[in-house]
C-alpha cells in the first residue's frame, strides 16, 4: 500500500468518530458518533453530537462536499499523548544502566553517551528512530532535552518538524566544572546562554515552522550541573525571548540535598530566584517538593512532569501526586527516557496509577497495614492518569492539545481494538469507562492504528 492510500489526511474534513477524552480530571467524556469538523490548519472547529440540532444537516453537507471521513468499526478515538519529559539522546541506552544511583548513572553512562552527539550522523540516526517510535506509540506532543551541542539540538528540532511531531526542544545548558565532566560541558556561563540563544534562533527560523509546530525551550539541566551565573543568564534569556523553561527539580535525596547545601533553600525556591519558574514551564520529577514549593508552583503556573517509572529507579520516593493536584499544581506525565526504560505513555499512565497505590498503602510487609503508610487517599485511577497524559500535559505547556474541543489542534490516535497482534481483547460487554480502562491497561503498539498531528496523519 502506498502512503497516499494508507494515510488519512483530516485537514478540511469532518470526521465521524466515537472515542474518549478527559478535559476535566476525574471524569471521562464519551463521544459517540460525534462529528468533529477540522479546518485546513488542523484545528478543531466544532464537535457535534447526535441529537444536537445541527448534527444531521452538518453530516449531510460534509458528505455532499466529499469532506466526510469515517473510522472503521471497532476503532476508538483518543487524544494524542503529551510526554512532558524525554531525554532524546538517551534513547540509545534505553533499558540499560538502571542499577546505580542517579549521580553515578550520570557520570558512568549518561554523560559519556550524550558527549557522542558531537557526531551529528550518530545524532541523526538515533533521533529519527526515536521520533518515529514515539509517534507510533501515540506521543503527538513531546518535550525534549537534547544535549549540550548546538548542531545536534538543531537537528532534533529539524527531525521533529520533518516527521510532523509537535515538539519542544531544549539545548541542555550545563557549565559547572564541579558537576560536569571536562569532556562534556559548556565552556562558561556565557557559552551556556549564547548556545541556548543560537538554538532558539534556529528553531524559530526553521522553514515550515511559522506556526510553531516546534518550539524552543530554555533548558538548564539541573542546579547541580549549572553555575549561578548560568542559571541567572538563562532566566534572563527565557524572559527576553518569551521561551518556556524546563529543568529537573528535587528528584532524589542527593539532588535535593545538593541544592539545600549550596543555596540554603529548595530547588523550587532557588529556581524562582533566577526567573526559572514560569508559566508553561516544566519541572521534571519534583519528588521532594514541600507544601510551600507547591504553592510557589501554583503562583508561577509552572508544572511538574511526573515520571513514575523513572522515579522507581532514581528518586527513592514516590511523587505525592494527589497532594500536588489537590493544591492546584499543574501536573502531566513523562516517560523520562532513559531514566525510565520505556518509550510509551501507556506505561507512564499505568506506572502513575501503580505508584499512587503503593504510596497510599505503603510497601513494607513487616508493618501492620495501619502503620504502613501515612498517605491515606493518595491513589489516583485510570481516569486521572488519562487526563494527565492528555489534557493535563497540554495545560502544563499552555498548548491547545489533549482535548476534542473547538480551538484545539486535532492531535489524535485511532485505537484498533481488534488488531490481532495487539494486547486488547474485548468480549462484547465492555462499554463506557470500562472500555477505556481496558484500552489503557492492555493496548500495545499494534492497536495504535493511526496517529494524527494537526489533522495530518503522521503514523
Ligand atoms: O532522570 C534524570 N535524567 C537526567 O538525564 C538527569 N540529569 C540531571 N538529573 C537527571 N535526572
Amino acid at each position: 500500500m502506498t502512503d497516499n492510500v494508507r494515510r488519512l489526511d483530516l485537514r478540511g474534513q469532518t470526521l465521524v468518530a466515537s472515542g474518549f477524552h478527559a478535559p476535566v480530571r476525574g471524569t471521562i467524556d464519551w463521544l459517540e458518533d460525534a462529528l468533529i469538523a477540522i479546518d485546513e490548519d488542523g484545528l478543531i472547529v466544532s464537535v457535534t453530537r447526535p441529537g444536537e440540532a445541527e448534527y444531521e444537516m452538518a453530516k449531510r453537507e460534509a458528505g455532499r462536499a466529499g469532506r466526510l471521513a469515517t473510522l472503521p468499526a471497532g476503532t476508538i478515538l483518543l487524544p494524542g499523548f503529551v510526554d512532558l519529559h524525554i531525554h532524546a539522546p538517551q534513547y540509545a541506552q534505553l533499558g540499560r544502566g538502571l542499577d546505580v544511583p542517579l549521580e553515578v548513572w550520570l557520570h558512568r553512562y549518561t554523560f559519556p553517551l550524550e558527549a557522542r552527539y558531537a557526531d551529528t550522523a550518530f545524532a541523526g540516526r538515533v533521533y529519527r528512530r526515536l521520533v518515529d517510535d514515539l509517534l507510533a506509540n501515540g506521543t503527538t506532543t513531546a518535550l525534549y532535552f537534547a544535549t549540550a551541542h548546538v548542531e545536534a539540538s538543531n537537528l532534533l528540532a529539524d527531525i521533529c518538524l520533518e516527521r510532523g511531531q509537535r515538539a519542544l526542544v531544549g539545548k541542555v545548558a550545563m557549565d559547572d566544572p564541579a558537576g560536569c565532566p571536562d569532556y562534556y560541558r559548556d565552556a562558561s556561563p556565557e557559552a551556556s546562554v549564547e548556545s541556548t540563544r543560537a538554538v532558539i534562533g534556529h528553531i524559530r527560523a526553521m522553514p515550515g515552522n511559522a506556526k510553531g509546530r516546534v518550539l524552543p525551550v530554555v533548558t538548564p539541566r539541573f542546579i547541580p550541573a549549572c553555575t549561578d551565573a548560568a542559571l541567572q543568564g538563562l532566566g534572563d534569556l527565557a524572559r527576553d525571548c518569551g521561551c518556556r523553561v524546563q529543568t529537573h527539580c528535587s528528584e532524589s535525596d542527593w539532588a535535593h540535598g545538593h541544592v539545600l547545601a549550596r543555596h540554603g533553600m529548595t530547588d523550587a525556591a532557588s529556581l524562582d530566584r533566577f526567573g526559572l519558574l514560569t508559566a508553561g514551564g516544566v519541572l521534571a520529577h519534583s519528588n521532594f517538593l514541600t507544601a510551600d514549593d507547591m504553592d510557589l508552583l501554583v503562583a508561577r503556573k509552572a508544572a511538574v512532569a511526573h515520571c513514575p517509572v523513572s522515579n522507581a529507579y532514581f528518586a527513592g520516593s514516590v511523587f505525592p501526586l494527589k497532594a500536588a493536584l489537590e493544591k492546584g499544581v499543574r501536573v502531566g506525565l513523562g516517560t523520562d527516557i532513559s531514566g525510565g526504560p520505556i518509550a510509551t505513555m501507556l506505561d507512564a499512565m499505568r506506572g502513575a496509577v501503580m505508584a499512587s497505590r503503593m504510596l497510599e498503602s505503603g510497601v513494607d510487609p513487616d508493618l501492620p497495614p495501619e502503620q504502613r503508610s501515612s498517605r491515606a487517599g493518595a491513589r489516583i485511577d485510570f481516569r486521572d492518569a488519562f487526563h494527565l497524559a492528555t489534557a493535563g500535559g497540554g495545560d502544563a505547556l499552555e498548548l491547545p492539545v489533549g482535548r476534542f474541543e473547538p480551538g484545539c489542534h486535532f492531535d489524535a490516535l485511532a485505537i484498533d481494538c481488534e488488531a490481532p497482534q495487539g494486547g486488547i481483547r474485548l468480549w462484547g460487554t465492555e462499554a463506557g469507562d470500562d472500555l477505556l480502562q481496558t484500552i489503557l491497561y492492555t493496548a500495545s503498539r499494534p492497536n495504535l492504528a493511526r496517529i494524527w498531528v494537526g489533522g495530518a496523519q503522521v503514523g
